[in-house]
């Protein structure tokens, strides 16, 4: 084992005491907390288990948490009746809706319906615009937390080949944007992709976000590469990453653990979206690059 381990759970810690004093700067300047509204649908043990650390980060932090559980029947109109109060309602700067949602409720519908200047999750495709065209709005937390432990390993990341391994929405379009942004040559990888070892062997730095479990190897790893992996797969010995973390971790130059990695992450740059959301709204300025 040669590879640095990336520790995003005491990263992520680091980062949310730095955000607690930002966010009691800015509750005493706005006179209220920022607010972060996370509806769950449903009971799905995983995502209530997200939905209660989310809560509990959110206050530490110093914020407002308003928690909505609705059952996994309600109808989409009445879900889109919450989101449309959840717009309206001054206390709220962010509004995360729990995915999955139930197989009879259509998700972009609902993400649709958020308003975007309330979208901390980024998902909205007003959002994803402004992502790719470079005008302000909000990231999605898993990319943005995986890049801020890219630069904080790397720092200048500019003409690295990057390879990002899935190309969803939520993950892999997102995080190939903001390693374009950051002027690597980047390279979206996917289930199609022909010799994926080839691709991802040039890389000097590997986002694994395809949901299963060790399928990226250590042979297919460059010497000195930084490894980020994505992925959160329950299998029967427990929770492991897209990397076959021992193979990775022999040839590379860093690499996130799973769990104890980007994860952490997540939760972190949500709760760092939402004061940015909050000092957008209240019209409070905060120093550009100390958020
Ligand atoms: N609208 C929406 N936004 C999300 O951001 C969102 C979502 N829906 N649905 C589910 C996924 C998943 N997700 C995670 C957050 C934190 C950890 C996390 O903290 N993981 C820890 C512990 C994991 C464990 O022990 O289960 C770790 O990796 O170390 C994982 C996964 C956010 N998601
Ligand atoms: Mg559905």
């Amino acid at each position: 084992m040669s590879a640095e381990i990336i520790d995003g759970k005491a990263f992520a810690e680091a980062f949310r005491g730095r955000l607690a004093v930002q966010v009691a700067a800015f509750a005493a300047a706005a006179k209220r907390a920022p607010g972060l509204a996370v509806v769950l649908v449903g009971e799905d043990p995983a995502s209530a288990v997200y939905v209660r650390s989310k809560g509990k980060a959110t206050r530490a932090a110093g914020m407002e948490s308003f928690e909505h559980r609705l059952p996994a029947t309600v109808a989409q109109d009445e879900l889109l009746a919450l989101v449309d109060r959840l717009n309206a309602d001054p206390a709220v700067d962010g509004i995360l809706v729990q995915l999955p949602l139930p197989g009879h409720i259509d998700e972009r519908v609902v993400i649709t319906r958020i308003d975007p200047d309330k979208d901390v999750d980024g998902f909205h495709p007003v959002n994803a615009g402004r992502l790719a065209t470079g005008l302000e709005g909000f990231v999605p937390c898993t990319p943005l937390g995986c890049l801020m432990l890219l630069k904080d390993r790397l720092g200048d990341l500019a003409g690295l080949d990057a390879v990002v391994i899935g190309r969803s929405n939520i993950v892999g379009k997102p995080m190939a944007q903001l390693l374009l942004g950051e002027s690597c040559t980047v390279t979206i990888a996917h289930s199609k992709t022909r010799d994926l070892s080839s691709v991802v062997r040039r890389a000097d730095i590997v986002v694994a976000a395809v949901g299963r479990p060790r399928m990226i190897k250590g042979e297919w790893i460059k010497p000195g590469a930084t490894v980020i992996d994505v992925g959160i797969n329950r299998t029967e010995d427990g929770l492991v990453g897209d990397v076959d973390f021992a193979g990775a971790a022999s040839v590379a130059g860093a690499i996130t653990p799973v769990p104890g990695g980007v994860g952490p992450m997540t939760i972190a740059v949500l709760l760092r979206n939402t004061l940015v959301s909050a000092h957008r709204r209240a019209s409070v300025p905060y120093e550009k690059g100390s958020l």
